[in-house]
């Protein structure tokens, strides 16, 4: 018999048998030299910690260090996520078997998998051969790394390798019109008109390898076993306890409370046959006719298309998304479940074509990695731009409270608490509520924003490198937003907007649920629920909650009253540096080391001064613990002298190329930095008069829903 020519197909993010250039090809390529194909998945040790996997009576440690953060030092991977790619691992595993071929689990890094394969084949004496190792490209320094690395392993043993387009997008690489990535435009709007109309953008789909038309995989016997100390499982149940182990004990101070009744949300199972029912419900239950009204909101089933996870690790394609939305869009007679739905053929409708200008949004997100690569993790983003007064707890001690808070759900605003508290819960929090989050870090805490894409990473079951960091480095305002560092949230006036009745905060925010059932029939206004240290003291008696460190000092006290908003101010809400608060940059320094609570609170004539009253004159939010202590911002101290630590990834270091930082980062002199200049007001584009009441605009842009 002649000895098997193995062609080797390393899996990442294309974990689905549709639509795969790979699997499309070993199926259909009639002058194919190898006989077998071994598609392998390995769990990335650098991304997933994978020292469950380890028996616990072996005496052997991981070869790996722990994947963790190089800033806050969470896991890489938590729960939520590991779970669903180990679903949808496993059902492509199965998937695979039931057409005759399969799939192997490995863990390590993919070098070093490759490499004890290469190596196990070449040394088991039976005469095989490599015909070649093939994976699809993908972006990200880590994966860029791995490609180069397999490359370089495969050249030493004389193995071709192939490296495929990634197909997973909506516009395919080689339809985008620039002729270098150099070219790719800072605006999300320039681009898109560049590859518009969308209707007509991307390709079409490839056939599925019918059963029997891959290549089998080599006889189990001569396959090289995964390399100690690790063991893979042979049960989905044991492959799902062994990532999870390691995990699952949350890095959280104090874990939320879990809801009694969890609201509504889908539940998410890995896999590319999931990923189609959800998408098939979709279009059967009219959510995607209603989807452009629908996709801010914050809370339900069906508000938003929840595909991310399964785009993320490429369960489905963009394309087959949109091609199931041509099908309903034209009334397609493979639909007749659809027949009833509104919407259903009668061509792109606002839903539809809502969905695919989404999804160019991931599209772009990974065109920005490719051209700015490792800029994609430092502080300064895209921009370069390394002038943020942003802390660190290794920086600044009194930021790590305030960190653990925001972690915790427990910063006193409803907005982000029910957010980060869903976030932990669920794996998921909705685009409109990730914004608001990020911007409460980045821009009213003014934490580093990277340690909110770090916990978005550990915490996101639809993590995904480029969009994370990419959007992460859009709100902190050093991204690809065209308004740059002037865009901020009020996260009390977006609350109002998009939780007018504080059903969402009610919901997550447990100590705030049960209203007028358990406590006397107390009912809370939507206002008491975004922020419950504006609630009476005897109505926070009343509830159990007067004692919380949340109700009596929440991180960031924002005075909003739903009467002085605005009218017809749901969006874009500032002008032309007219200043938000009248201050117009009157502040100059002083609020700056006072808002850090120096001591004075927020005295008049600043970025929060207008309304004066409530934060003037050292009252209840000077001095208060978190940002209590002064130092901070000026004069040089603490942040002078130009640091350039950040961004070295432990000792993995594989998104290093920090660029080399300027002095005096931080100490300025203690010029008052952003808000000391007179807050957002010079660069913030709104109605002239400012917004009444909000410490700092709320945004909107250029239909940029990103943002609107
Ligand atoms: C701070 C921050 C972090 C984010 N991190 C991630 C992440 O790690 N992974 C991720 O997939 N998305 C991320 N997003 C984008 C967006 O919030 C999610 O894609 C979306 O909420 C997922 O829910 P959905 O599938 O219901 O998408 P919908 O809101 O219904 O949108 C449809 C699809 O369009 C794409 N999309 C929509 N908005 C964006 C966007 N701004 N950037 C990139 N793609 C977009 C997604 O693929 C999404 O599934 C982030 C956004 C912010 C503001």
């Amino acid at each position: 018999m002649t000895p098997p020519n193995i062609l080797i197909y390393l899996l990442r993010r294309d974990l689905r048998l549709e639509d795969n250039p790979i699997f499309h090809a070993a199926a259909t390529d009639a002058a194919k030299t190898y006989t077998h194909l071994l598609p392998v998945y390995a769990f990335p040790a650098q991304q997933i910690e994978v020292s469950g996997f380890i028996p616990e009576d072996s005496e052997e440690k991981s070869p790996y260090p722990e994947a963790r953060s190089s800033i806050g030092k969470f896991w890489r991977c938590g729960p939520h996520r590991a779970k669903f790619i180990a679903e949808s691992v496993w059902e492509l595993k199965e998937t695979l078997g039931n057409v005759g071929s399969g799939l192997e689990v490995r863990v390590g890094m993919l070098s070093d998998v490759l490499k004890d394969l290469l190596a196990g084949f070449k040394f088991n004496g039976k005469g095989v051969n490599i015909a070649a190792v093939w994976m699809t490209a993908e972006e990200g320094v880590e994966e860029k790394l791995d490609e180069k690395d397999c490359k370089t392993i495969c050249d030493a043993a004389g193995v071709d390798f192939k490296l495929w387009k990634d197909e997973k997008y909506f516009v395919d690489d080689d339809d985008v019109p620039l002729k270098d990535i150099s070219e790719l435009p800072d605006v999300f709007t320039t681009y898109r008109k560049l590859v518009e109309p969308l209707l007509n953008a991307p390709r079409a789909l490839l056939p599925t390898p019918a059963k029997g038309t891959l290549p089998p995989l080599p006889p189990m016997s001569i396959i090289p076993p995964q390399s100690p100390p690790f063991v893979i499982p042979n049960s989905y149940e044991d492959l799902e306890s062994s990532l999870l182990s390691p995990v699952s004990q949350s890095p959280l101070p104090t874990f939320p409370l879990r809801p009694s009744s969890m609201p509504p949300s889908p539940t998410l199972h890995g896999g590319s046959q999931a990923a189609q029912s959800r998408l098939l419900h979709l279009l059967e239950s009219g959510a995607i006719t209603t989807y452009k009204d629908t996709r801010n909101d914050l809370m339900g089933a069906d508000y938003s298309v929840r595909l991310s996870s399964y785009l993320s690790q490429g369960c489905i394609t963009a394309r087959q998304i949109h091609n199931s939305l041509v099908s309903f869009e034209s009334g397609d007679s493979n639909l007749p479940s659809c027949a009833s739905t509104p919407g259903f053929g009668k061509g792109e409708t606002d839903g539809t074509s809502a969905v695919r200008y989404e999804l160019l949004w991931r599209d772009y997100m990974r065109l920005c990695t490719r051209k700015y690569d490792a800029l994609l993790f430092s502080i300064g983003g895209f921009r370069r731009d390394f002038s943020q007064p942003w802390t660190t707890p290794s920086t600044d001690p009194a930021s790590s409270a305030a960190l653990a808070r925001f972690l915790n759900g427990t910063t006193g605003t409803g907005l982000i608490d029910a957010s980060q508290r869903e976030l932990a819960h669920t794996g998921y929090t909705s685009s409109r509520a990730r914004q608001n989050v990020a911007n409460f870090l980045a821009k009213h805490l003014e934490l580093d924003w990277r340690l909110g894409a770090e916990w978005y990473e550990y915490a996101l079951e639809d993590y995904d490198v480029s969009s994370c960091w990419g959007n992460w480095q859009y709100v902190a305002g050093v991204g690809n937003d065209p308004r740059g560092d002037g865009r901020s949230f009020n996260p009390i006036k977006q609350s109002w907007d998009y939780d007018p009745k504080g059903e969402y905060c009610r919901a997550w925010i447990v100590e705030l649920g049960g209203v007028g059932e358990d406590n006397g029939g107390l009912e809370l206004s939507p206002g008491e629920c975004f922020q419950a240290w504006t609630m009476a003291k005897e109505r926070q008696v009343c509830l159990g909650i007067q004692g919380l460190e949340w109700v009596r000092t929440p991180l960031k006290p924002i005075e909003f009253t739903v009467e002085r908003k605005q009218k017809g101010a749901r969006r874009a809400d500032a002008v032309d540096g007219q200043g938000y608060r009248g201050g117009r940059g009157a502040g100059r320094g002083a609020p700056m080391a006072q808002h850090r609570g120096r001591g004075g609170g927020y005295p008049g004539g600043g970025a929060y001064s207008a309304g004066g009253a409530p934060y003037g004159g050292g009252g209840p939010y000077g001095g208060g613990p978190v940002y209590g202590g002064g130092g901070g911002y000026g004069g040089g101290g603490p942040y002078g002298g130009g640091y350039i630590t950040y961004n070295t990834r432990g000792d993995w270091n594989p998104r290093g190329n920090e660029p080399p930082r300027g002095p005096s980062l931080r100490g300025r002199g203690g010029n008052g930095g952003r808000w000391g200049r007179g807050g957002y007001g010079p660069r913030i584009r709104g109605p002239a008069e400012g917004h009444p009441n909000g410490a700092v605009a709320d945004a909107g842009v250029d239909g940029q829903s990103t943002t609107a």
